[in-house]
């Protein structure tokens, strides 16, 4: 028998590790880890008409309008009837929420609570190849070779936005829409909140966390499906 799918989104502040854990959930749990960044790479890659509109606001270190986000993304998710999956990057506002939520019920929501001072340190020192989103620290998943992805050997770069000068009204921005969207989760029973400084010592309690949820590795349908 196929076991239920299992539908999951994980939130936070820039910096605050989505990305990292993401890559854990995806590897240990068999989800597909999917990207509201990677979505958005790969429009602009292909030169679809969302991805031509959300490459002038990402330029400009905006973010995508709502209604672009909607239509890019929930067509995906519906094509996946198939899979379990982790959304991460989206939604990130309560109108993207409203949408998501009439598409489908989500099973889970992982919050991550993050100090300043180590959201800081950690985007001032995060490094990403561009083409693929891969990212970097250089203390915390140095590249093998310094300035170098490890599987192009393509330069890395830095983002403007990361610098302390840009984040602290990132984060008041991610603050001040994320938290109508915490509230909807919250109300719903589904939100678990995670906070702490090191991605390492958050993990295990994740970690134990899905266990009870998803016990064990994909659905016999999804084993071939190579894991993002
Ligand atoms: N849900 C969303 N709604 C609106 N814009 C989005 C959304 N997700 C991504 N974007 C846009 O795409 C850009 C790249 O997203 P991505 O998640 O890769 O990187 P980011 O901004 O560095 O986020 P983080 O620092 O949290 O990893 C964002 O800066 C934003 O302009
Ligand atoms: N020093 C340190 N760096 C960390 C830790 N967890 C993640 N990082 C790094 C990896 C990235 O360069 C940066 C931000 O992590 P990310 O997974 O891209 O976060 P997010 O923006 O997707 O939420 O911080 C951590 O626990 N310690």
């Amino acid at each position: 028998m196929m076991a239920k799918l299992f539908r999951a989104v994980i939130m936070g502040p820039p910096g605050s590790g989505k990305g990292t854990i993401s890559e854990r959930i995806a590897q240990s749990f068999g989800l597909k880890h999917l990207s509201s960044g990677d979505f958005l790479r790969e429009n602009i890659a292909a030169n679809t008409e969302a991805g031509v509109l959300a490459k002038t606001y990402i330029e400009r270190g905006l973010m995508v309008p709502d209604h672009v986000m909607t239509r890019l993304l929930l067509p995906r998710l519906e094509e996946m009837t198939r899979h379990s999956w982790l959304m991460d990057g989206f939604p990130c506002t309560l109108t993207q929420a409203k949408a998501l939520n009439s598409t489908c019920d989500l099973d889970l929501v992982i919050s991550l609570n993050i100090p300043y001072e180590t959201l800081k340190d950690r985007l001032s020192d995060r490094w990403i190849h561009p083409a693929s989103g891969r990212v970097y620290n250089m203390g915390f998943n140095p590249p093998r070779v310094q300035g170098r992805d490890d599987l192009s050997g393509e330069p890395l770069i830095q983002h403007d936005n990361d610098q302390p000068e840009a984040l602290v009204a990132r984060l008041r921005h991610y603050k001040d829409v994320a938290k109508p969207v915490i509230d909807l989760y919250k109300s719903k029973g589904i939100l678990h909140t995670f906070s702490g400084t090191e991605t390492d010592k958050i993990w295990p309690y994740i970690n134990s966390l899905l266990s009870t949820k998803i016990p064990s590795r994909p659905e016999t349908d999804t084993q071939h499906i190579p894991l993002p």
